[in-house]
């Protein structure tokens, strides 16, 4: 029996093959970001409230224009059938079963029309923007006639940061796998680098166009019928390009500390992004979520919602289906629970107050 979020992972860790557990667990460089991700979390502490009237307490709120049973959601991460054979169809199902949002990663090893036809849950697309813009525009009318509800574009991703763990593996995809989306051999199989460099970053730089800029935005904006969000933003300067931009929302990312090693927590920066956008669009977060009280801490930043990219992994590796579900179930009595003792019956009763510095030292 699984007790907390971590408990997944010890579990893959002694189960999962080495290529796909390094290459799920890693980040760059030194993996000061990913560290920094869960300290951050804990160097916060929550001020609880009392005499609230908790006997029934709702986790319900909406994610854009739909209603979830959760704020907590579902991260992109790529290739999810070197977890589990059925990889993303099972994560979208249990994400229907739990009334949640899942984000498919472009690069998922099951196609958006296959997983559209798995679950009728709530469904974003994460987008890359490819050197081949064909190749991007499809995607898009993909996802929008299968039904997805928005687009996240993910902005912090030029090139592959830097992951040791990949590079000694020299990273493949299984050769039984393809990235789903595509048909053709370049952009369906991921491997065979060359020396000194992992498969992935030799794919991300044969695939992926580092002009991205602004002016993408703008386009992938006139070809979307649904919401655009941006996805790895995690300055107020760019918050507020991002405003102007016009996109509808912004998810406060560092990719879970796999792209520049260095940069701060997402919690850290999440309120500086809150403040920047002054109400105009929805913010989000992920990276580094484990707990009930992390998400907690988050919504009482400013986000709307958090998004799971790791422990849906390590879930769907226990038990497929099943096990993102009961991951979802834990972590989300975890926050009933904490939301039950800070005092708050509601999501919307979850308020800036509510967090504090961890030495938050009474004036004498
Ligand atoms: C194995 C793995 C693959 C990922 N693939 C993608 C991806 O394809 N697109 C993307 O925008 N982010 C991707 N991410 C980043 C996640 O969407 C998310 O930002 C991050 O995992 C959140 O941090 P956490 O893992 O600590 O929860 C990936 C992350 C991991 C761990
Ligand atoms: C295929 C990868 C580039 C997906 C990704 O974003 C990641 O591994 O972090």
């Amino acid at each position: 029996m699984f007790a907390c979020l971590d408990d997944f992972e010890r579990h893959a860790e002694r189960t999962l093959d080495r290529n796909a557990l390094d290459y799920y667990r890693s980040g760059a460089q030194d993996m000061v970001t990913v560290r920094e991700n869960r300290r951050a979390f804990d160097r916060l502490c929550i001020r609880p409230r009392v005499l609230r009237d908790v006997s029934s307490v709702s986790t319900v709120t909406r994610l854009l224009d739909h209603s979830v049973a959760s704020p907590i959601c579902i991260a992109p991460t790529a290739m999810q059938r070197m977890a589990h054979p059925e990889g993303e169809l099972a994560t979208a199902r249990a994400a229907e079963r739990r009334a949640t949002c899942m984000v498919l990663s472009s690069w998922s090893t099951a196609s958006i029309e296959d997983v559209a036809h798995a679950s009728a849950g709530l469904k974003w697309l994460q987008l890359y923007v490819y050197k081949d813009r064909e190749t991007t525009r499809r995607l898009i009318e993909r996802a929008q006639d299968s039904g997805f509800a928005a687009i996240a574009l993910t902005v912090d991703t030029p090139e592959l940061g830097r992951r040791l763990p990949d590079i000694r593996n020299r990273f493949r995809l299984p050769p039984h796998l393809t990235m789903a989306n595509f048909s053709s051999a370049d952009k369906a199989q991921v491997g065979g680098s060359e020396e000194g460099n992992s498969g992935l970053a030799a794919y991300v730089a044969s695939q992926i166009d580092p002009s991205l800029s602004w002016a993408d935005v703008a386009w992938v904006k006139s070809i979307a019928r649904v919401p655009v969000l941006l996805k790895g933003i995690l300055t107020a300067e760019d918050a507020r390009l991002a405003v102007q931009a016009g996109v509808d929302g912004v998810i406060v990312s560092n990719h879970g500390g796999r792209q520049i090693d260095s940069v701060p927590s997402t919690i850290a920066v999440l309120e500086e992004v809150f403040c920047a956008v002054n109400g105009a669009i929805p913010v989000f977060l992920d990276g580094g979520v484990r707990r009930g009280t992390d998400v907690f801490k988050a919504l009482a930043l400013g986000a709307r919602a958090v998004f799971l990219g790791r422990p849906v992994l390590w879930a769907l590796h226990y038990k497929g289906e099943d096990g993102v579900t009961e991951m979802l179930d834990l972590i989300n009595e975890e926050l009933r629970l904490a939301m039950a003792l800070a005092g708050c019956a509601s999501i919307a009763d979850i308020t800036r107050q509510h967090v504090g510095p961890l030495a938050h030292l009474p004036r004498l």
